[in-house]
């Protein structure tokens, strides 16, 4: 069987690279932008030009998959790929499978209802194309040529037409990387009162993250910060929780830690079944306690 993975970043790559060894005797992989290396037997790249925007990758993807007949095609969901999967997936008459945990070679385990769940499923057909987030196969090695080739941009019909672009500003953390990770919840009231849990993360050599709302409610954390279905899957050492309720579509993201800590003011607060260790407080108290004590 062929795998032919999507990804615009390596480290994604990576992980379905592994999981696609898992079951294909072959995978391809397609960069969009990006170089991959050591991830696949066949490594392609498609740049795209100045005045066309990721998601007109598409047409190139296409060509691609009719050239390589691959049984199985992983993609990275980034916001953008998203769009050419969907195209692909129309292209290919694929089965869909979003929210992938485990893959093999007769289907797939993955999330539904918003990560409420898990289901095994397997496509009725030949063809299947899966969303893999990120994390869920982090740490499995992977394996590949260095050699990359250049395939033409094929020009889509109908290209969207870039009228006015902005640079966002990007965190460099790389969350799947951090062996310890503090998530903020809506339970910081005001921006400023974060400051509290990165003097704790700072004490306890953690990387920064939090739940949807303060990524993409407040805008307080940037959005490749945040943790959960819709957001990355991460397997810490240690996820320590803060002013989080624990709603299953933010903790799908981390209930695969090695341990979970949780502080919040309800001792009610859905997290408290889900933890290893629970302290109900308020954060504004506990906090500084807990940096002054480390
Ligand atoms: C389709 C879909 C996809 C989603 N995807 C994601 C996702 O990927 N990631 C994600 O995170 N969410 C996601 N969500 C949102 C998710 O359902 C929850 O709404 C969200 O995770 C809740 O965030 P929270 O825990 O920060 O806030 P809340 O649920 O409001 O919890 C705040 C907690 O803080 C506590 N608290 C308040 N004040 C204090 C204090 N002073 N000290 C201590 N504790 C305090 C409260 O007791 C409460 O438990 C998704 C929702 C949908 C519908």
């Amino acid at each position: 069987m062929k795998a032919l993975i999507i990804a615009e970043n390596q480290d994604a790559a990576a992980e379905m690279g592994a999981a696609a060894r898992g079951f294909a005797d072959e995978v391809v992989a397609l960069g969009i932008g990006t170089d991959l290396a050591g991830v696949a037997d066949k490594s392609l790249k498609v740049s795209v030009p100045d005045d066309r925007i990721v998601e007109d990758a598409w047409a190139t993807v296409c060509a691609i998959a009719d050239a390589e007949q691959p049984a199985r095609v992983l993609v990275e969901p980034t916001t953008r790929l998203s769009g050419v999967a969907g195209r692909l997936a129309a292209h290919m008459g694929a089965a869909v499978i979003t929210d992938v945990l485990a893959l093999g070679p007769d289907g797939a385990t993955s999330l539904y209802f918003g990560g409420a769940g898990e289901r095994t499923v397997a496509p009725v057909g030949d063809v299947a194309l899966c969303t893999v987030s990120r994390g869920v196969f982090d740490g499995a090695g992977t394996s590949g040529t260095d050699a990359v080739e250049e395939v033409a941009f094929v020009d889509p019909a109908n290209p969207v037409v870039r009228v006015a672009a902005e640079p966002l500003e990007k965190s460099d953390v790389n969350l799947a990387a951090a062996d310890v990770v503090v998530g903020a919840g809506r339970g910081f009231a005001e921006e400023d009162q974060l400051g509290l849990a990165r003097d704790l993360a700072a004490k306890i050599g953690a990387e920064m993250a939090c739940t949807r709302p303060l990524a993409e409610g407040s805008g307080w954390m940037p959005t490749e910060s945040y943790i959960g279905v819709s957001g990355q899957m991460l397997s810490p050492k240690v996820y320590v929780g803060i002013g989080t309720s624990g709603q299953m579509q933010h903790m799908v993201g981390v209930n695969r830690a090695g341990a979970i800590f949780a502080v919040n003011k309800d001792k009610n607060a859905p997290i408290f079944k889900q933890c290893d260790y629970g302290l109900v407080g308020d954060l504004n108290t506990v906090l500084p306690a807990l940096s002054a004590a480390l």
